[in-house]
């Protein structure tokens, strides 16, 4: 059973949560001289990314990366690096180092195999998943009826490109083995739809339907939910 931490308002959830990740970080740091964490996109994360800037951290040991991004170049307004880095990666946090997800090639397909020996490079597990989830209870870039959703949750790759049904921009997610090659799961959610979607989740049923499940429906990795209302 995740952890809950339920609060009404959004900020003061952002603000605790940032408190929170910055401490496993620490810990991190401390018992393997590096801590790395993965952020997913999207609107939620933001105030969480703009608190953890400022925390005090030797952020020159903190490797960030991505859950998911979108294919787009790394100024365009949906990108998710752009994200981070115009939110974490300043002021005290622009010390960390980001591994982009997002490579020239001209598509996500064409960019997994360079994608892949980047991830494939990086120090698993994971220090700390960032997870967001949307209504259709997809989370990463694993959608409900997406194409290649069995393919992200089988394979033993980190990454793969994904075609969402309906969201914009081909992406390049984590596979479901990636986000469980982790040592600690956080999943923001905000919102009583997404609240209905959580508990739903929890109750169990197939990853298929709802694939933040991989996180939810597992004993192997400690997950923390925040929940603003
Ligand atoms: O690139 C992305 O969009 C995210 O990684 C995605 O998985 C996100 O976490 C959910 O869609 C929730 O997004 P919101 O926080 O904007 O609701």
């Amino acid at each position: 059973m995740p952890t809950e931490h339920l609060f009404v308002d959004g900020a003061l959830a952002a603000a605790n949560m940032a408190q929170r990740i910055a401490a496993l970080l620490a810990d991190a740091i401390a018992a393997r001289g590096v801590a790395t964490i993965a952020l997913s996109g999207g609107r939620s994360p933001k105030p969480v990314l703009e608190a953890l800037s400022q925390v005090a951290l030797d952020w020159d040991k903190v490797i960030v990366t991505l859950v998911d991004e979108r294919w787009v170049a790394p100024d365009h307004a949906d990108s998710n690096e752009r994200l981070i880095r115009e939110n974490l990666l300043r002021g005290k946090a622009a010390a960390a180092r980001f591994v982009p997800m997002k490579n020239d090639a001209a598509d996500a397909y064409a960019g997994q195999a360079e994608c892949e020996a980047t991830f494939a490079a990086l120090p698993w597990p994971l220090d700390i998943i960032l997870l967001g989830m949307g209504e259709d209870g997809h989370t990463a870039s694993l959608f409900p009826e997406a194409g290649e959703l069995a393919e992200g949750l089988s394979t033993q790759a980190h990454v793969l490109a994904v075609t969402p049904p309906a969201a914009p921009h081909q992406r390049m997610s984590l596979s479901a083995a990636a986000i469980l090659a982790s040592r600690h799961i956080f999943l923001q959610i905000g919102g009583a739809a997404k609240k209905a979607v959580y508990d739903r989740a929890l109750a169990g049923g197939p990853v298929e339907e709802l694939p933040i499940r991989v996180a939810l429906c597992q004993h192997g990795v400690s997950v923390e939910v925040w929940i603003s209302q």
